[in-house]
């Protein structure tokens, strides 16, 4: 989509420039998985250690963005489109900014996440799959969703009237069912040195 009558400026100080300065390689960590699979629990255990490492960071997280910018939508596949392409150019702009960027949402159709993917440069996005059981998800329960879903109070619940596409070719595969939080964080921030983002 572009709007009419509107012409890109270029800016002076480019995203190279602000990475520079940042001593990082500005990306997008595109936490995907089930309502309570530990994406937020994760992707604020690696934002933490990151931190410590001095990087510059910015978590945009699902119940936090649906409370603001995407608060007019629901649960139909249509608005989950929506909540993803807003978010996924919102990503855009702080990668841009030179960030590295966490978003945890469920993102539950692949074709949405390959179009947030193709919306960064190459090695920018880095697809990682959360990957829990169902089963493991619905005993957790930590907001009570599952059972709230379970007793027809809540429709299209992901998993139970709503789909969700397992990752095909995740950068990163975590599985919280067999490594405890501090493992999966590591996991993560492990791939980020060995792969150039941090430094050491
Ligand atoms: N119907 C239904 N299905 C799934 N999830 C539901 C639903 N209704 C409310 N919630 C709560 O909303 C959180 C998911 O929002 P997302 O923006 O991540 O969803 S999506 O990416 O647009 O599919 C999700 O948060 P997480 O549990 O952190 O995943 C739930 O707390
Ligand atoms: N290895 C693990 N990784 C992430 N979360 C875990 C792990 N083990 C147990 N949990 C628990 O599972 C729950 C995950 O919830 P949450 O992070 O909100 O999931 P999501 O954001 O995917 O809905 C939390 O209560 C967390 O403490």
């Amino acid at each position: 989509m572009q709007t009419e009558n509107t012409v890109w400026h270029p800016h002076l100080v480019t995203k190279a420039d602000r990475a520079r300065l940042k001593k990082q390689r500005p990306c997008l960590l595109w936490y995907t998985g089930l309502s309570g699979s530990g994406k937020s629990t994760v992707a604020n255990a690696v934002d933490d250690l990151l931190f410590e490492r001095k990087c510059h960071t910015y978590l945009l997280d699902g119940d936090n963005v649906r409370h603001g910018l995407n608060g007019d939508l629901g649960f139909s596949d249509e608005d989950r489109i929506e909540n993803i392409r807003r978010i996924s150019q919102v990503s855009k702009l702080f990668v841009d900014a030179g960030l590295i960027v966490s978003t945890a949402f469920i993102s539950p159709f692949q074709s949405d996440r390959d179009m947030a993917r193709n919306l960064l440069d190459d090695g920018e996005f880095i697809e990682i799959f959360i990957d829990t059981p169902i089963e493991i998800c619905e005993q957790r329960d930590p907001k009570g969703l599952y059972k709230k879903a379970r007793a027809g109070e809540i429709q299209d619940f992901t998993g139970i009237d709503s789909g969700y596409d397992i990752p095909h070719q995740p950068e990163i595969h975590v599985k919280t069912a067999e490594q405890d939080i501090r493992a999966c964080a590591e996991q993560i921030v492990d791939y980020l040195i060995t792969n150039g983002y941090v430094n050491q």
